[in-house]
């Protein structure tokens, strides 16, 4: 293994470096945790090799599975076909590593500054207004765009949700949506077994229908109800349905998140949906299942649209309960929303009509006093090299990034205000905060970790659990 660009690289006790660092590690600048996911931890690194150097990296480490048995040959060759995957609006695997004395992966992907999640919490509880039209348009639009190269190429998500879905705040791809996570579901859970066998996947607020009524196989359309959930939380910055989940159960029945539904999208009938009655659940719990007759659809006033406007038009044929009628990606792309004014374009952050305001979104908080073995190392973080500070994003330059988000208060990355900012930040002067790289305080790390771990808890709207953990999926 070992090879350059986007290879899958291993290291044995040999190739070790002094500092007993594996080997692959030598590539990277390691700046610190970003997030920490079902699947184990997220870090923010930079690349030092002199065609790449400074390239923000985010890699991944997953947890060993429960098992020990480590990377399976068959999760392996599922991570080749990943690294085969390439597309603007997916994000793009780096490179792939494997510690051979302790058998953990590492992904190595693309960075992006921003994701769905800050960006819906961002206009909810900081800006208190909506995100405007041309964003939302725009960053559906490249959502659509990248699934539906996923499908065009048999791969299904399966975990759609706001903090899946990145935005680029790079100079080369401002705006741009990444989709992430995909594929990583049957890196664990290879080969790919039936959900009743494997237990939940789909985080509950974004999962189909047919998936809670005990649907044993997925299709590409779960994804396209996820987007549709995503499309109503863009529109009114809260989670479209947001059921209570019982947890520990290795049952995808979710009542209560089936509740939720049906009292906006009214009871799905045989008749609309034949293939209703052969659901398992679907004659579970028939009081609480079948009990409530709910029929008032009230889902355009729910996302506060004219029940006669495209918008509202696609959201409800991306929300149809029928999952062999419910609208594909390549379909959504060619509909009228997105035809009409204003259209989508590439920089979803910067609206094209004037007068509409840029937000400044915050970036990463990163917890530079974690290392890969999610133990605290207390280690400065090293300031950028200067020759390539251009390819960052604003504020994650050097130590910079420690800070956690709120007290950050960066302008957009724009094309005008770029060169000004990078001559800043090479000079150690970005947004006044430590010049020279001092070395960061241990509280600032720890408001880092603290911010992360509440976005793992995020209340919501008086919700537990947003986003929702998923506490049954197996490594
Ligand atoms: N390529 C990336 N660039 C920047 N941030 C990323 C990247 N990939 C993931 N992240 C961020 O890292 C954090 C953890 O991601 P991860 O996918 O592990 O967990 P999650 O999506 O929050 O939850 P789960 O794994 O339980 O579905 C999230 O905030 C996510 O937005």
């Amino acid at each position: 293994m070992g090879d350059g660009n986007r290879g899958l690289s291993g290291n044995s006790n040999s190739n070790h470096s002094n500092n007993n660092k594996p080997e692959w590690l030598q590539q990277y600048d390691l700046i610190g945790k970003i997030g920490e996911g079902t699947y184990g931890l997220v870090f923010l690194a930079r690349t030092k090799t002199p065609n790449n150097r400074g390239k923000a990296i985010a890699i991944k480490k997953f947890k060993q599975s429960k098992d020990g048995d480590g990377v399976s040959p068959t999760a392996i060759r599922e991570i080749m076909l990943l690294r085969e995957i390439s597309h603007e609006n997916v994000v793009r695997l780096v490179n792939v590593h494997i510690n051979h004395t302790d058998m953990s992966l590492y992904l190595a992907f693309d960075y992006a500054e921003h994701d769905l999640y800050e960006i819906i919490r961002h206009h909810r509880d900081k800006v208190n207004h909506g995100i405007n039209q041309y964003t939302i348009k725009t960053l559906l639009w490249q959502l659509l765009n990248g699934l539906n190269y996923l499908h065009s190429n048999w791969i299904i998500h399966r975990d759609l949700k706001p903090s899946n879905i990145l935005v680029m705040g790079d100079v080369e791809e401002p705006g741009v949506v990444k989709i992430a996570d995909f594929g990583l579901a049957r890196i664990y859970q290879a080969p790919l077994k039936s959900l009743s066998e494997n237990g939940v996947v789909v985080t509950i607020w974004y999962r189909a229908p047919e998936l809670l009524l005990g649907a044993k196989h997925y299709t590409s359309a779960v994804d396209m109800w996820a987007v549709g959930c995503i499309f109503a939380e863009l529109l009114t910055l809260k989670p479209l349905f947001q059921g209570a989940e019982v947890k520990a159960t290795q049952n995808p029945f979710q009542l209560d998140q089936l509740d939720k539904i049906f009292k906006v999208l009214g009871h799905p009938t045989v008749e609309k949906w034949p293939t209703l009655s052969n659901l398992p659940h679907w004659h579970q719990d028939l009081q609480h299942i079948q009990g409530h007759k709910y029929d008032n659809t009230a889902l355009y006033s729910v996302v506060h649209l004219s029940p006669k406007c495209p918008a509202y038009d696609l959201l409800s044929k991306m929300l149809e309960y029928d999952p062999r009628k419910r609208i594909t990606a390549a379909q959504a792309l060619e509909h009228e929303y997105f035809r009409m004014e204003p259209l989508p374009g590439r920089n979803a952050l910067v609206p094209n009509s004037q007068g509409e305001k840029v937000v400044n979104y915050p970036t990463r908080p990163v917890d530079t006093t974690t290392d890969f073995e999610g133990t605290t190392s207390l280690q400065p973080s090293q300031p950028v090299s200067s020759g390539n500070a251009g390819s960052m994003s604003g504020a994650h330059v050097g130590i910079n990034r420690s800070v956690p988000r709120p007290m950050l208060n960066m302008p957009r990355m724009q094309p005008q205000g770029l060169a000004a900012y990078n001559l800043a930040s090479q000079a150690g002067m970005g947004g006044g905060m430590n010049p020279g790289g001092i070395p960061m305080q241990r509280g600032v790390a720890a408001q880092a970790h603290h911010q992360q771990q509440l976005r793992r808890k995020d209340t919501g709207m008086g919700m537990t659990g947003y986003p929702p953990q998923q506490k049954s999926r197996r490594f």
